[in-house]
């Protein structure tokens, strides 16, 4: 078992209030109300924002050529997300400059700036661990909202999302990331040490829990 499999088993509660959360359900089944995907894809990049600096931070973190490849490689899926951003939220009217004067909601503050101080206190394994639920788990919602590849989606009015973590560049990045934690762990990961980085992958599952519950939430006024 990987270590990214035993986080998930030793979070499991708080890792299924992410995975299988309602605005998952809704999306997937494609009746999530336009307004609460919007409420969350105009936060999403203000997130992404954030999510660009913690990846940065582990560059500068890094140790090895390979440790600093990993944190471009999660530097650049974070950009190219951006651009699904700009084009979903550009069909709304709404430019980059604009998506960039909104306020940041609590629960992206909470999340984003969470990540960047395990990054800033810890050191490489506590950030790639409070990055994990980020990209791996996104990559396992794709997948999980088309089981039978992007074309099966048909007209599906949430496809282009689904499709971008679906698609194999996101599927890849996610590959990366979980073995880079099996190599990071490898070198500085005690058993002891294993309780407290399950409680940050525990606590950063839940802030992607509370993400989704800020789109619903806006939706609802
Ligand atoms: C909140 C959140 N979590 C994860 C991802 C995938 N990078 C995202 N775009 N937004």
């Amino acid at each position: 078992m990987d270590v990214f499999e035993r986080l998930k088993q030793a979070a499991a509660a708080d890792w299924q209030s992410y995975v299988g959360h309602e605005f998952v359900r809704q999306l997937g089944a494609g009746t999530l109300p336009e307004a609460a995907f919007r409420a969350y894809l105009v936060q999403d990049y203000l997130f992404l924002i954030q999510f660009s600096r913690a990846w940065a931070l582990a560059a500068y973190k890094s140790r090895t050529i390979p440790e600093i490849r990993a944190a471009q490689a999660g530097l650049s899926g974070i950009l190219d997300e951006t651009e699904l951003h700009v084009r979903l939220c550009g069909r709304w009217g709404l430019s980059p400059e604009q998506l960039h004067s909104v306020p940041e909601h609590q629960a992206t503050v909470a999340y984003t700036r969470f990540v960047l101080d395990c990054g800033a206190a810890g050191d490489l394994l506590d950030l790639h661990v409070a990055l994990a639920p980020c990209v791996i788990g996104y990559a396992e919602i794709g997948k999980a909202l088309a089981p039978n590849g992007v074309a099966a989606l048909g007209d599906h009015p949430y496809r282009e999302w689904i499709g971008e973590y679906a698609g194999d560049a996101f599927q890849q990045l996610a590959v990366g990331s979980r073995k880079l934690l099996d190599d990071l762990a490898a070198r500085s990961m005690t058993e002891r040490r294993f309780g407290e980085l399950a409680a940050l992958f525990g606590k950063a599952s839940r802030l992607e829990a509370d993400f989704w519950q800020m789109g619903l939430d806006a939706a609802r006024g």
